[in-house]
């Protein structure tokens, strides 16, 4: 019979993750540092694990931040392993880091230090030097200039509301928006048609989009084409949603007038109209504590009660604990599981309290709680099921 003894969690940190977020990880359950084997878990946040071999022992990843794709959430899912980020946890200071991508460009402000760092001489010359260089830098004020905003998420919805405070239109194009973001969307953003509608109308161009299949170098020739002539276009998305050549021609064109990036790529380096930052957009206090916090808890709960909440890959789902005895199954989301993981049950003898199961996409989820210990034949039993992925038995511990 499985024991109902404090197990240690074991968690492997592939990056530097907020202390704040850490210390949830209460060190009588849990071990954590950047060479755990064996983990139970993986924190992580922009390290790539694509190429990683990534243990058998791993039950969770959590992403301490939005973007999953650096986590090969497919192959997780053929292992049953939920995914999870941060929703909107690091959403504001990516606001914050675009409205300063919008005035960097629209005031010329990269080539305008540039030149004043070159000056040489006394106050006069200084003073001389500068009242005579500063025509080259003249730029554009925001107000009444429209903001067209491509992804209506945590962080397309800030920049919406930041860019109406500073007297901007906005136009925002996301066919996928979801309800409570459509809800919590300013009536003032003018909804576009489609990307060619948003460029045709925009001056200053946001990307605010998932890595997917479906959104890689969604800004390609025929997208710089549609641009209008000097547009300011910002990518703190990240770099595979720019076909980057389509950007050089169209700066070449005169379509782009800066290109602003938080991420730097062989290819626009040095580039007079480029301007790049090191993938700061949630590099701030707030942001990194935000996201870690988050996904820790998310993480102790999977790991403890079994309970989802914001996987990419699975759907949420949490259920209060009514007896001591809780088996988690995750499973492909196919017919007739639940009969089968109940039929196991009864055969055992074991009288299910309280039942929860929920599907999203390929994956499905179930937690069950329990009258009586579940024996470790059943365990192997439900997890022999075909279809079943892994089996997780939950007893609270014995105190
Ligand atoms: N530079 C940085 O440090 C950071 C970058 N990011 C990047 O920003 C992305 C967005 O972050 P959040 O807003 O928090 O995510 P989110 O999931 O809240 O929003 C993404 C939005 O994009 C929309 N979308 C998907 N495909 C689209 C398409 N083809 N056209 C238009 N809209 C589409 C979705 O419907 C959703 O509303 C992340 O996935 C990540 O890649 C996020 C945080 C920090
Ligand atoms: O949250 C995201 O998607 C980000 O890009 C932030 O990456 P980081 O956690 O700063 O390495």
């Amino acid at each position: 019979m499985p024991e109902r003894a404090h197990k240690i969690f074991r968690i492997l940190t592939l990056n530097q993750i907020s202390p704040l977020g850490l210390k949830l990880f209460s060190s009588s359950h849990y071990k954590v540092g950047s060479d755990t084997t064996e983990p139970d878990a993986i924190l992580v946040r922009s390290h790539n694990m694509l190429d990683m071999d990534i243990p058998p022992s791993v039950k969770a990843i959590g992403r301490a931040g939005a973007g999953t794709n650096n986590v090969p959430v497919s192959a997780m899912n053929l292992r049953g392993v939920p995914v999870f980020n941060a929703p909107g946890a690091n959403a504001n200071a990516v606001k914050e880091l675009v409205l300063a991508g919008l005035l960097i460009a629209s005031r010329n402000l990269i080539p305008a230090i540039h030149f004043t760092e070159k000056l040489e001489g006394d106050n006069e010359t200084l003073n001389r030097l500068s009242e005579n260089g500063k025509k080259q830098f003249a730029g554009i004020e925001l107000p009444r200039r429209t903001l067209g905003i491509i992804g209506l998420g945590a962080i397309g919805r800030l920049v919406a509301d930041a860019a109406l405070r500073l007297g901007m239109k906005v136009m925002g194009y996301d066919p996928n928006i979801t309800v409570d973001a459509a809800w919590n969307l300013s009536s003032e953003v003018k909804r576009a048609e489609s990307i060619e509608d948003l460029l045709r109308n925009s001056e200053f161009v946001t990307l605010h989009v998932p890595l997917l299949d479906s959104t890689r170098h969604l800004v390609n020739r025929q997208v710089v084409q549609s641009m209008r002539n000097s547009t300011i276009l910002l990518n703190f998305s990240r770099d595979g949603i720019v076909d980057e050549n389509a950007v050089l021609e169209g700066i070449e064109m005169g379509k782009i007038k800066y290109y602003v990036s938080d991420f730097p790529s062989e290819k626009l380096q040095h580039h007079a109209r480029v301007i790049t930052l090191p993938h700061l957009g949630a590099s701030t206090q707030e942001a990194e504590e935000n996201c870690a916090v988050m996904v820790t808890k998310q993480v102790i709960d999977y790991l403890e009660n079994g309970g989802i909440t914001n996987a990419v890959n699975f759907p949420n789902i949490t259920m209060e604990r009514e007896s001591p005895y809780r088996l988690a199954v995750a499973n492909a989301n196919v017919p007739n599981m639940v009969g089968q993981i109940s039929t196991a049950m009864a055969k055992a003898g074991l009288n299910i309290h309280t039942m929860g199961n929920k599907s999203r996409g390929e994956m499905a989820y179930t937690l069950v709680d329990v009258d009586s210990p579940v024996p470790q034949e059943t365990i192997d039993e439900i997890a022999a099921i075909k279809g079943v992925l892994n089996v997780r038995y939950l007893p609270v511990p014995a105190k």
